[in-house]
């Protein structure tokens, strides 16, 4: 698209025009000397995406890799609007929330035979059987269950016409390039074009766009069809539970007005000014910790098994998000109600 940047690009510029929102240089250096500490552990690492999530596939088969896009395609606002009255979903002896909820139910639908990762089935799948597959253990359903409903029939209908119906023919059109899938992404699967304007300009974030890539990455193990020469272009994933743990590390800060309107709940709308600075100046903070580790590493003469790359971060961060969930409780996370994140 003429003249769009891409999602580093994107956030460089508005992390210089920003206004209520603004990274913290000792902030930054204090997230990755956390990380430092972390860097040889297993959270650090790709195999931590199967081992560290019960969830997600073990398999590295087409299965797996049509698990994970119908996972992404889906992959978005997750947040309820009062904390303690939220969808659950109950798996194999276990309660799961938010992003895990999700998955919680597509592998429940798998085991009551429902083929929920088969494009023929979710391209006309009714808006009743989502119902059904998504369905909560509390009263409080999935939000946006009419846009799943409408995103599955038309990423489905996509798939079999562009791709027999499986995301692994579209990773084998990237030639292992991470860029280009991302790319082959956006142009055929229009619910992923995490797009907007900012101080004239046309940005992208392309959040689930570029978690997808990471995720196929992280199933296929970085091998074979996933073995990405590019994959260390990604960037983090711009979503709402990041801006939220970078500014509970110090890292990221928000405003006095900002912070008043967030405490108070106060919903912003996608591709406003305040919620483009959000996901930003976090992407960008991200990409400031990572050089920042890469730099630490190197003066520690550190020797990494395998690259640390944003991805990773993003993936401790989430991780870490999930996990402190308390200590984050006086952080308000951003209210956005969107397909996007
Ligand atoms: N930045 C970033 N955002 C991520 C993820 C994930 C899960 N992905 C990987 C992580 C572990 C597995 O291995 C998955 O591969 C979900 N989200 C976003 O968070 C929000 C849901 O949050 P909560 O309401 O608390 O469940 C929603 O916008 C969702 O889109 C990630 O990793 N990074």
């Amino acid at each position: 698209m003429a003249g769009l940047l891409t999602p580093r690009e994107s956030a460089e510029f508005i992390a210089e025009n920003s206004r209520d929102v603004s990274i913290d240089g000792g902030g930054v250096r204090r997230v990755a000397e956390l990380l430092l500490a972390k860097a040889a552990g297993p959270e650090l690492r790709l195999g931590g995406w199967k081992a560290l999530h019960e969830l997600n596939p073990r398999a590295a088969d087409e299965a797996a890799v049509n698990w994970v896009f119908v996972a992404d395609t889906l992959n978005f606002s997750f947040w309820s609007e009062r904390e303690e009255r939220k969808c659950l979903v109950g798996y194999r002896g276990r309660t799961y929330s938010g992003y895990w909820s999700l998955c919680a139910a597509i592998n429940r639908a798998l085991d009551e035979g429902i083929p929920i990762t088969s494009a023929s089935y979710y391209a006309t799948v009714s808006l009743d059987q989502v119902r059904h597959i998504l369905r909560s253990d509390t009263d409080v359903p999935m939000p946006l269950i009419e846009e799943r409903h409408r995103i599955l029939n038309e990423t489905g209908k996509v798939l079999l016409e562009k791709f027999e119906g499986s995301f692994l023919n579209c990773v084998r059109k990237s030639e292992k390039s991470a860029q280009k899938l991302m790319h082959l992404v956006v142009e055929n699967f229009p619910s992923y074009r995490d797009v907007t304007e900012f101080e004239g300009k046309r940005i992208s974030f392309y959040k689930r766009a570029q978690i997808l890539v990471a995720d196929t990455w992280s199933v296929l193990e970085g091998e074979g069809d996933g073995c990405f020469r590019d994959i260390s272009s990604i960037t983090m994933f711009a979503d709402y539970r990041l801006p939220q743990v970078l500014v509970h590390l110090g890292a990221l800060k928000y405003s006095e007005e900002l912070l008043e309107k967030l405490l108070k709940g106060e919903m912003l709308s996608y591709g406003s000014r305040q919620e483009v600075e959000i996901r930003g100046c976090s992407l960008w903070c991200v990409e400031l910790i990572r050089d920042c580790l890469l730099e630490l590493i190197e003066k520690k003469g550190e020797k990494m098994s395998e690259e640390i790359n944003s991805i990773l971060l993003d993936y401790y961060l989430w991780d870490y998000a999930r996990d402190h969930r308390d200590d984050m409780k006086g952080i308000p996370f951003h209210r956005t109600r969107c397909i996007y994140y």
